[in-house]
């Protein structure tokens, strides 16, 4: 059943979230999040960008990507077990939640990791690699819902 659609968020956007950066992959050479087998439930996402985060430390990493889906379903972010397993690295915010309304916020919906690496040894991702993945989920929802405020953003935007 396809239910959703990756594409890249536009180049301002992409420019905007890389401010202070250098050497981060061109947009289109981002490429879309993958599903590395058949059976694979994982869309891997790749960093567009070199990160060396020391111990004890993290880093925000935008991905380039917008995830339009139907209602109904949300996008769920993890790490990549090779990370987990090896170095123990995980999301800072523990797993990401991509409603699917976030694709009409006023960032595009630009998808955003943070990572935490919770030793104290440096890990360092290299541009191009495969860093986290995101799973496709249905959600139900409880009777009687109303007055809902309309997504703007993420990450407390609805705080306000
Ligand atoms: O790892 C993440 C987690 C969230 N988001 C974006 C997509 C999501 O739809 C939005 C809001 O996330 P969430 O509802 O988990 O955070 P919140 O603290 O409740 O923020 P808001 O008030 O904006 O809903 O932020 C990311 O890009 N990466
Ligand atoms: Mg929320």
């Amino acid at each position: 059943m396809k239910i959703a659609r990756f594409t890249h968020v536009s180049e301002a956007q992409y420019r905007e979230a890389m401010s202070g950066r250098e050497g981060f992959l061109p947009l289109e050479e981002i490429p879309l999040p993958k599903r590395a087998t058949a059976g694979s439930a994982g869309y891997d996402f790749v960093s567009p960008v070199d990160v060396t985060i020391p111990g004890g430390e993290t880093a925000l990493i935008p991905t380039g990507i917008r995830a339009e889906m139907e209602q109904g379903w949300v996008l769920m972010l993890f790490p990549r077990s090779s990370l987990g397993f090896k170095y123990s690295m995980r999301l800072a915010n523990t797993v990401g939640v991509i409603d699917s309304d976030y694709a009409y916020a006023k960032n595009e919906g630009h998808i955003m990791v943070k990572l935490r690496n919770p030793l104290d040894t440096p890990v360092s991702i290299g541009r191009g690699d495969r860093f986290c993945q995101g799973v496709f989920l249905p959600y139900g929802t409880a009777e009687e819902e109303d007055d809902f405020a309309v997504r703007t953003g993420g990450f407390g935007s609805t705080n306000k």
